[in-house]
């Protein structure tokens, strides 16, 4: 395995470094990830000075804060150049053989839908390669630390199996794999529903505005050619993956493929990164197919984007949109994270410093300067794309010539409007509008010798590209909405001459990181573009250094090898918290076993809880939940017949043991012969007979009435919120409310019942998943239950001692004190309340409770009751005092056992949670009837 950790928890080592890198020893998460960085700088440094050794370089240049070597490779750099770089990969160590106790490299496979080159056929099996633009490819380009695999579209329909064996052989010599898509397929996935779908609604466009009705037509079949295109990227990964490899899915063309990959395999580690802004949820929620996007995203191991702003809307959309749990980590789905973070983007800067050394990149330079002499030039380069708000730009452009006649023939802008995606319609469009824009304006401000614009509807080569960043004194990025928009920082790198300004969106990406040094601008807000342009061209020389340094060090240290390291890097990570998280996930209940013993025992109790343990499923399969059928949970009907049969069994006691009011379990429970217990256990029934209050004497509520007032207040401001009233407790619920704004209100009412109405009050604030509770100290599972088994006991429903126990139940964390309760195997006298509630013979694996005669009351509504002071003091102290005084008392006095249980024959078991102190776990409700089912079939089978 080539990652320099993961399962099998191996060391690395490194020259210089002590290595003793293992996770088991790095324990938390920041701790193993700079060390981790650590090592990959430290490896970084070696791997260039041996770079710098072997090919025995003079060093012509040598900037001393980057450390940039010109060598004579880059000499005749260029895209030819780079090309050959891909297939390179500058590699120290081939394959993952380790040399000089280094680490081998780690492979890498990258997959996005466009290959670092494009395929033009010259033959029937000859290919010619050409760089593609974009700012994914030339980021990508720039990774030099992996052993990197390129897995995509080269760019060509190749329909032929001559064709396409001599392209993956050409390619082959690049490191590259070719997914190969037919031309209906790319027509519907890329143009159709990546290109017109998913990419305007991605930058706030929203979905093409002329003939809507038409794309809503087909944008089902759009959808199929996305996942068909997905599936076949996905094949091609599965085919070439090895052991270890790390998978890291490029952009919005491939959101399927990590559900894919990991149906393949789930041991493939998965990464996937966004390269456009993902929008608001507000946007994300209009589109048909958003969950199931989603979705699949969310099977990677680690989502990453360009800033904090697009990962908290992507966290966002998975919690309103899907109803998951949003962490600061990332998302939550049963258990189940996937981490989500920023990883801003950055470029090869070293590349773009050393190009401007060439000789040619010098002539062009000369060129220009000879061209434009006494003209100031301002720069735009773009795909020819509506999110690069070109149409803004130059309208921008003409107001400030309007507005400055005396600039009109000082200065000039160049406009690189790069073609891109010509077949899809909007595209089109917009050519035909921005020709038409520039041909006014220059039929307007022109002369016979000069115009103020040079638009050019081309890409240039690296080498011009270079030289014309370098020329510029005013660079001009208007995007709308840009992920990042890369070439703003390929202009500060190029700029360490002349300090040119740089004139930024504040919707791109990259006003995040080059804010500072920038001036921001509104593109729709022309006349503030207009007048930025103004100050821009004017700004006095210091102030141009100082921006310039600020940019200038950003882009020099955020680059795209630390960009995809710190990816990689993160991903491994995510792989082996999760393993550290998943040793602390109790094992599923082994059916069998627990109704194997069930049959060979002769006294059982079973301790059910309800909501979320016995209900019925409130959401259909493709729908919604239903708000309304969950308001008002019901037992599930197909447990009628199974909970029957073992209420009827004479050695089968079973309990009901819930938060929920006495109305709610008396409605569903009614028919059964059964005990309940409702509000965690405050009140008690047989079914046969009569409620009756297991609350402790003297109960203190007086803080009831003001907690009352604080949640009316919040359920009045928060809409689709509810509380209930109950005798021992208050819930209030904000389950159906909007997630965030639920949260936030919680945050708020916690405060304000801290500092005020239970300041002083013998209460426990339990937090739910979307809830919070004020219960009376002492109202939980656990410590209602010796009270309740005494009951039982004492109506002689029990005869023998108890020698099996199954409790199943979805329950909080507070009431999770139930599962202890019981554990037959936790030693005595330890640190938890529950502990000290068995008596439990130091030799002996069983543990013994013994009856007292109930000293309890039937119920009868009573005014709030009060504890004296001293057992007020008690209760708040956690309980345990109460509970050990209550055991000795049931010990001493009678001396009967009730309950003789073996470990074995303990059945703790959590519903749908996966961080819980029972035993074992059940996935959901559907796990639990069959469960029951089999428990009660066993009886009809003995
Ligand atoms: O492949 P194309 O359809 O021709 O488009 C070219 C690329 O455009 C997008 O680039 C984005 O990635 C840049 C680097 O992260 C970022 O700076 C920029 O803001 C984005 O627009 C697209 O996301 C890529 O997939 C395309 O290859
Ligand atoms: O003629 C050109 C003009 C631009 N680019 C490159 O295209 C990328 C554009 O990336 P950016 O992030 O700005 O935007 P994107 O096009 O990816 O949306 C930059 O790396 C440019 O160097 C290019 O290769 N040839």
């Amino acid at each position: 395995m080539c990652s320099p950790y993961l399962d099998d928890i191996q060391t690395t080592k490194m020259p210089g470094i002590v290595n003793d890198y293992n996770p088991a020893i790095h324990t938390t998460r920041l701790e193993r990830l700079l060390r981790d960085r650590e090592i990959r700088r430290s490896s970084r440094s070696y791997s260039s000075n041996e770079d710098a050794r072997d090919a025995n370089r003079d060093i012509d240049i040598h900037r001393n804060r980057n450390n940039i070597y010109l060598s004579d490779a880059d000499k005749r750099s260029g895209d030819e150049e780079l090309l050959d770089g891909i297939a390179e990969s500058k590699t120290l160590h081939d394959g993952c053989e380790k040399k000089d106790g280094w680490p081998s490299k780690q492979r890498l496979l990258v997959v996005a839908n466009r290959l670092p080159v494009a395929a033009v056929r010259t033959g029937e099996d000859s290919w010619q390669l050409e760089i593609s633009a974009g700012g994914l490819v030339s980021a990508l380009l720039g990774v030099n630390e992996f052993e990197t695999r390129w897995i995509g579209w080269a760019g060509v329909n190749v329909p032929d199996e001559v064709g396409q064996r001599s392209l993956t052989e050409a390619l082959a010599e690049k490191r590259c794999i070719p997914v190969f898509l037919d031309e209906e397929v790319v027509h519907q996935y890329y143009n159709g529903y990546c290109n017109n779908i998913l990419w305007p609604l991605f930058h706030y466009l929203g979905l093409p505005q002329e003939d809507r009705l038409a794309t809503t037509r087909s944008f089902q079949s759009q959808f199929s050619a996305y996942k068909k295109a997905n599936q076949l990227f996905a094949d091609v990964v599965n085919e070439h993956y090895e052991e270890g490899d790390v998978v890291w899915c490029h952009d919005y063309h491939l959101m399927f493929l990590p559900k894919y990959l990991k149906k393949y395999n789930m041991q493939m580690k998965v990464g996937w990164f966004l390269h456009t802004p993902f929008p608001s949820s507000e946007i994300h929620r209009t589109l048909p197919s958003r969950s199931k996007l989603l979705r699949s995203v969310l099977a990677a191991d680690l989502v990453g984007f360009h800033t904090y702003d697009y990962a908290r809307h992507f966290v966002s959309a998975c919690t309103r949109i899907l109803g998951l749990e949003g962490t600061p980590e990332g998302v939550e789905d049963q258990g189940k994270l996937t981490r989500v973070a920023a990883f801003p983007i950055g470029i090869d800067s070293s590349r773009f410093i050393r190009a401007l050394e060439l000789p040619e990149v010098k002539d062009h330079i000369r060129e220009l300067k000879e061209r434009f002499a006494g003209r100031k030039v301002m720069l735009g380069v773009d795909r020819l794309d509506m999110i690069k708000g070109i149409p803004q730009k130059i309208l921008a452009f003409e107001k400030f010539l309007e507005e400055n006649p005396v600039w009109q023939d000082k200065v000039v802008l160049l406009q690189i409007a790069v073609p891109t995606r010509t077949d899809v319609p909007e595209y089109q469009k917009l050519t035909c509008q921005v020709h038409e824009i520039v041909g006014r304006i220059n039929g307007r401000f022109g002369t016979l010798t000069a115009v103020p614009i040079h638009h050019l509807d081309r890409s240039l080569d690296f080498h011009a590209l270079c030289a014309l960043y370098a020329v510029t004194d005013v660079a001009l990025v208007t995007s709308l909405r840009d992920g990042m928009n890369l070439v703003s920082y390929e202009f500060v790198a190029c700029q360490a001459e002349k300090k040119g300004v740089l004139i930024l969106s504040e919707f791109a990406g990259a006003a995040q990181s080059l804010g500072a040094g920038a001036i921001l601008v509104n593109p729709w807000n022309i006349t503030e573009v207009a007048a930025s342009i103004g100050y821009a061209l004017t700004m006095p020389a210091d102030e141009r250094e100082k921006r310039h340094q600020h940019n200038f060090m950003h882009i020099t240290t955020h680059t795209s090898q630390e960009w995809a390291g710190t990816f990689v890097s993160e991903l491994n990570d995510t792989i082996v918290e999760a393993q550290l998280r998943t040793r602390q996930i109790p094992p599923l209940l082994p059916t069998r076993v627990a109704v194997e013993r069930y049959l060979q025992s002769k006294n059982r109790l079973l301790i059910l809880g309800f909501n979320a343990t016995l209900t019925e499923p409130v959401d259909t399969p493709g729908r919604r939940i239903d708000q309304f059928k969950e308001m008002e949970v019901k037992l599930h009907p197909d447990l009628k017949e199974p909970l029957n049969k073992l209420c009827n069994d004479p050695k089968t006691t079973v309990v009901i043991l819930s938060g929920s009011d006495r109305k709610v379990l008396d409605e569903n429970f009614g028919e059964y012969n059964l005990w309940l217990a409702a509000e965690h256990g405050m009140f008690l029934r047989r079914t046969k007979g009569d409620w009756m209050t297991t609350m402790p004497e003297n109960l203190h509520m007086d803080w009831v009435d003001s907690v009352k007032h604080v949640f009316e207040y919040f359920t009045e401001r928060t809409p689709r919120s509810h509380f209930e009233l109950r005798r021992t407790s208050l819930v209030w619920n904000y389950k159906h409310a909007d997630v965030e704004f639920g949260r936030l209100q919680a945050k708020d009412l916690l405060q304000h019942l801290w500092t005020g109405p239970i300041s002083n009050a013998s209460v426990d604030v339990v937090q739910g998943g979307r809830s919070v509770e004020v219960r009376a100290v002492g109202v939980t599972k656990g410590a209602a239950i010796d009270r309740i088994l005494g009951e039982i006991v004492h109506s002689n429903d029990v005869k023998a001692p108890i020698d099996y126990v199954l409790c199943v139940g979805h329950f909080l964390p507070k009431d999770e004190d139930i599962y202890t309760f019981f554990e037959p195997e936790l030693p005595v006298g330890g640190a938890t309340t529950s502990r000290a509630k068995i008596s439990k013979p130091r030799n002996q694996t069983a543990s013994k409770i013994s009856a007292q005669k109930s000293s309890f009351r039937p119920f009868v509504q009573k005014a709030p009751q009060t504890f004296s002071s001293s057992e007020k003091k008690t209760t708040s102290n956690g309980n345990g005092h109460w509970w050990s005084m209550m055991r000795d008392r049931l010990t001493v006095h009678e001396g009967s056992s009730v309950l003789d249980l073996k470990g074995e024959n303990y059945f703790s078991c959590a519903v749908g949670r996966k961080r819980s102190s029972a035993r074992y776990l059940l996935g959901s409700p559907a796990d639990v009837v069959s469960l029951l089912k089999e428990l009660a079939d066993s009886l009809s089978q003995s």
